[in-house]
């Protein structure tokens, strides 16, 4: 990015401190993006306050509100949320700020003026829209970045006639609240039965009634942010209803990921089919997901399994046997790393076109900040 007066360019940061923000600015650290750009950060609530420690000229927070604040930076970042986005956004643009927009929130994406930013799969598309002025840089869905990561390949290849992902999402997909009622729902549990736990002659029925009775009973503050509990359960069920039997998140999967591949109506290309089922389940922060490809052709596992494993350097090709799938296919395994493992591929009993596979990935790592922080480093290499 070249800037006329020769300085670094002034970066807004607007959520830096949310869950999203602060593992964009430990990325952000850890690769030295701080000494490339000059960061001004932005508070909703703390106007005035202190700024971080990467602050450099300015180190007092300024109101994430404050247009002429926000008109004067090159590219904003923000993991700030939607609501954010809604409300200041349109603003900023009707007041003629043509700078860059970097955006965690989904409320733009589909926009047509939007690219979804997942760089290591569509960095031709990311390019073609640099080309034409783009300055609208969006993250996809944390659940549809992870698997574009790990079997994009495969997408790359033209190889996809259709795909259906059973997915099996974190509690840290809705939020910082969710990941402490889900650890708050199984403390709760645990105390219910821990005498008769202790007690290694204790009936396991009745443990498992006393659990059930204490799950079923869950109310108030103990199912706030999920509605249910999931602590022991899951719920079949992320994002809006659409009224016509699919949930927000499973609509996302197809409408991202060809979004996301360039393809598909917007494109004047066809779009390919992906569909399936997005659950809740009791992990912290990473989302899995049970993959079923049709193949537009019979194509040797092995050659299947060397073209995931050359399309980037963070997918890890997991052999289909039961010890490397129970050590390194697993949200443990996983979380805290920009690892992407591909594992359980085999054919399907119906037939040699049928691919099975199992994938996971940190939904805060690439399936959030990662993606955004690459964008600003495009950028500033452009
Ligand atoms: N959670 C997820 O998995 C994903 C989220 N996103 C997007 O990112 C947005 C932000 O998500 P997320 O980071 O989970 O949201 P958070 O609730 O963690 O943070 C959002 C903002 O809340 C304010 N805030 C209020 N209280 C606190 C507190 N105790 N600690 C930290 N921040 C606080 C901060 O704003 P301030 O400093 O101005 O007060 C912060 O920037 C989402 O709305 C979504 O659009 C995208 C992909 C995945
Ligand atoms: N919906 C995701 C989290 C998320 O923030 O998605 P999106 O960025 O598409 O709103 C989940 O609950 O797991």
């Amino acid at each position: 990015m070249k800037l006329t007066n020769g300085q670094q360019p002034l970066v807004g940061l607007v959520g830096w401190r949310g869950m999203v923000g602060s593992v964009l600015m430990d990325r952000m650290q850890a690769e030295g993006d701080f000494g490339l750009i000059e960061p001004l950060f932005f508070s909703t609530s703390n106007a005035g306050g202190k700024a971080p420690a990467q602050a450099k000229n300015e180190t007092t927070l300024k109101d994430a509100f404050d247009l002429d604040a926000l008109k004067k930076c090159d590219i904003v970042i923000t993991a700030q949320g939607g609501d954010y986005t809604s409300e200041v956004f349109p603003k900023l643009r009707a007041g003629g700020w043509t700078g860059h927009w970097i955006d965690a929130a989904s409320t733009l994406r589909m926009k047509d003026d939007a690219i979804i930013v997942l760089d290591p799969v569509n960095m031709p598309v990311i390019k073609n829209a640099l080309a034409k002025g783009g300055k609208n840089w969006i993250g996809g869905n944390c659940t549809v970045s992870c698997m574009l990561m790990g079997v994009g390949a495969l997408y790359k290849a033209g190889l996809v006639e259709w795909m259906s992902s059973m997915t099996y999402q974190a509690a840290s997909g809705g939020g910082a609240q969710h990941m402490r009622e889900l650890l708050t729902q199984f403390g709760t549990l645990n105390s219910e039965v821990k005498a008769l736990l202790d007690d290694p002659k204790s009936a396991i029925l009745e443990i498992d009634r006393k659990v059930l009775a204490r799950q079923q009973s869950l109310s108030g503050d103990e199912v706030a942010n999920f509605g249910v509990p999931l602590g022991g359960s899951l719920i079949p069920w992320i994002d809006k209803d659409l009224g016509d039997g699919m949930s927000k998140e499973e609509w996302k999967a197809g409408a991202e990921t060809n979004k996301i591949l360039g393809q598909g109506a917007g494109f004047g290309t066809p779009a390919t089919p992906v569909d399936g089922f997005c659950v809740r389940v009791g992990a912290m922060r990473c989302h899995s997901q049970a993959l079923t490809f049709k193949l537009k052709k019979d194509v040797p596992l092995a050659d299947l399994e060397a073209m995931i494993a050359a399309d980037n350097s963070w997918v890890k090709v997991v052999p289909n046997t039961k010890e490397a799938t129970i050590r390194e296919l697993t949200p443990v395994a996983v979380t805290g790393t920009l690892t992407i493992p591909v594992g359980r591929m085999r054919k399907l009993a119906m037939g040699p076109e049928y691919l099975g596979a199992f994938t996971i990935g940190d939904q805060l790592l690439w399936g959030a900040a990662e993606p955004l922080r690459r964008m600003l480093r495009i950028l500033l290499d452009h």
